[in-house]
């Protein structure tokens, strides 16, 4: 039988131990991921999905519980080794790229992403026909702008950057922080109907932070609220589709 991507087994988050500001926010948390899933996490303002989000990246240490992918413990592998494994498209636009490269450049490091390298990208040029042929279909012309700065691309075509970076390699998570967060209405829709899209076609596990009850409903085959560090609703497949606003919203009331 194969191996869920991802199990986190009675997880606590705990910050500021010892101190007046001491604080739980995830508590006793179990959460199973299998190949394929596509959760959409909701819950109110320091609900801790961020934190969920950290811990399973590897940048926040659980204070107690173990974080397993594809049955291995990697509770104490670091971020930069899971970013192997794992990938994340930030609510920031200037989170994911490097702004003095251009699009080219930032796509050719994602493309090694995992594998050593060294200070200087090479060979470029091999990989232009590819890259155009990768932004070809994307909103916001970026297949334009491949030798354009990143720093200097709009919100929309730098988070769609970012967004493609990510998933350039097929990572085995892909984790989505309000990644549609920072853009205007219609070029949120498009990033979160290619969001769709390039999950569905790679058959990627993802998890994808979002306050958007219609996006949270219409995408996805799960939804999980998590409020006060807990997961009070996980619904998937013919549950979730019978999920509605009204319902979802009992559960930001408690
Ligand atoms: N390092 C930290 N030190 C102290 N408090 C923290 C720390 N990290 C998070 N918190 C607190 O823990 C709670 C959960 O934070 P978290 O960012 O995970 O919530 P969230 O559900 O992502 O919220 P939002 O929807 O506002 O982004 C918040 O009250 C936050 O202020």
């Amino acid at each position: 039988m194969t191996k869920p991507i991802l199990e986190l087994k009675n997880i606590n988050t705990t910050v500021n131990i010892g101190t007046s500001e001491e604080k739980r926010i995830l508590k006793d948390l179990n959460l199973t991921l299998e190949k394929g899933d596509f959760i959409t996490l909701l819950g109110t303002n320091g609900a801790g999905k961020s934190t969920l989000l950290n811990v399973i990246n590897g940048s926040l240490s659980p204070t107690s519980g173990k974080v397993l992918m594809n049955g291995e413990d990697i509770t104490l592998l670091n971020d930069v080794k899971r970013a192997k494994y794992i990938a994340q498209v930030f609510q920031d636009p200037k989170m994911g790229t490097a702004p003095r490269m251009t699009v080219a450049e930032n796509l050719l490091l994602a493309s090694k992403r995992g594998q050593k390298r060294g200070l200087k990208l090479r060979g470029l040029s091999k990989h232009m026909d590819e890259f155009k042929q990768a932004t070809a279909k994307l909103p916001n012309g970026l297949s334009n702008r491949l030798n354009t700065f990143a720093g200097s691309l709009s919100g929309g075509q730098r988070q769609t950057l970012s967004f493609l970076m990510a998933t350039l390699q097929n990572p085995d998570l892909l984790l989505l922080d309000e990644h549609t967060a920072a853009l205007d209405p219609n070029t949120s829709e498009q990033l979160m109907a290619l969001t769709d899209e390039v999950v569905s076609n790679k058959d990627l596990t993802c998890v994808m932070i979002t306050h958007q009850l219609k996006d949270a409903l219409k995408y996805g085959n799960r939804t999980i609220i998590l409020h006060a560090g807990e997961i009070v609703l996980d619904v998937k497949g013919e549950a979730k589709k019978q999920l509605n606003e009204k319902e979802i919203l009992q559960y930001f009331e408690k």
